[in-house]
């Protein structure tokens, strides 16, 4: 890789209030919506990372365990984890809040991978991320792992070749 950047330079915050529009009958946030801006704050952090055109190849399971209720304020976070060759996964926590309340809760927590693409569409090679801090590295360490499974899930890896996904199955052939 030509390069090096630091996961911190990716770091991304977004704010959104949640309006009558982005709601369903029961005055909650559509999952839908939510969707949309995890996508938008992810692709800004691929792209502050390889200052390239990004598109989204892949978003994981993304749970939706509490409501998020209208006129709460959503704050999404994002940061790349980790970048291979043109790929990179970024990941997503999502608070909500309930300012007048004084109540806040994270609700949602997301990978998404984004791949630099030229004007063509065709991927190119972004920068290597250099995580510092011990959360970086954890996150760093568990996205090959990641990477394996989703690869193997959307068919571009044999399970035998996953050999770091394997390891933490005690799978290794004998
Ligand atoms: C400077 C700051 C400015 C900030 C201000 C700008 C703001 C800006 C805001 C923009 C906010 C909206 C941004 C939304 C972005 C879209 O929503 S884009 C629309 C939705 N996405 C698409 O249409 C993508 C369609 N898919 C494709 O074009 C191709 O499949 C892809 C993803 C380019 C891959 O192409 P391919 O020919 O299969 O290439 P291949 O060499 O096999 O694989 C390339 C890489 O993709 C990976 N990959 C492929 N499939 C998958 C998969 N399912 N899962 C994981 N990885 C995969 C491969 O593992 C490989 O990774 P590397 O080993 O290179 O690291």
């Amino acid at each position: 890789m030509s390069k090096q950047k630091f996961a911190k330079e990716s770091v991304t915050i977004m704010t959104e209030m949640v309006l009558p529009n982005d709601t369903n009958t029961l005055n909650n946030l559509m999952g839908g919506r939510l969707m949309h801006w995890m996508d938008i704050v992810a692709a800004i952090a691929a792209q502050k990372h390889c200052n390239r055109i990004v598109v989204t190849a892949s978003a994981d399971s993304i749970s939706f365990k509490q409501p998020i209720n209208l006129g709460n304020v959503v704050t999404l976070r994002s940061q790349v984890t980790r970048s291979f060759n043109s790929s990179m996964e970024v990941f997503i926590e999502v608070t909500a809040e309930d300012i007048p309340a004084k109540k806040k809760i994270m609700t949602h927590r997301a990978f998404f991978t984004f791949v630099a693409v030229d004007q063509n569409g065709r991927p190119i090679e972004v920068p290597e991320l250099v995580p510092e801090s011990p959360e970086e590295k954890e996150l760093f360490e568990g996205a090959l792992r990641r990477r394996q499974l989703r690869l193997v899930l959307a068919k571009r890896m044999k399970p035998e070749d996953a050999i770091e996904l394997k390891s933490i199955f005690n799978l290794d052939d004998k």
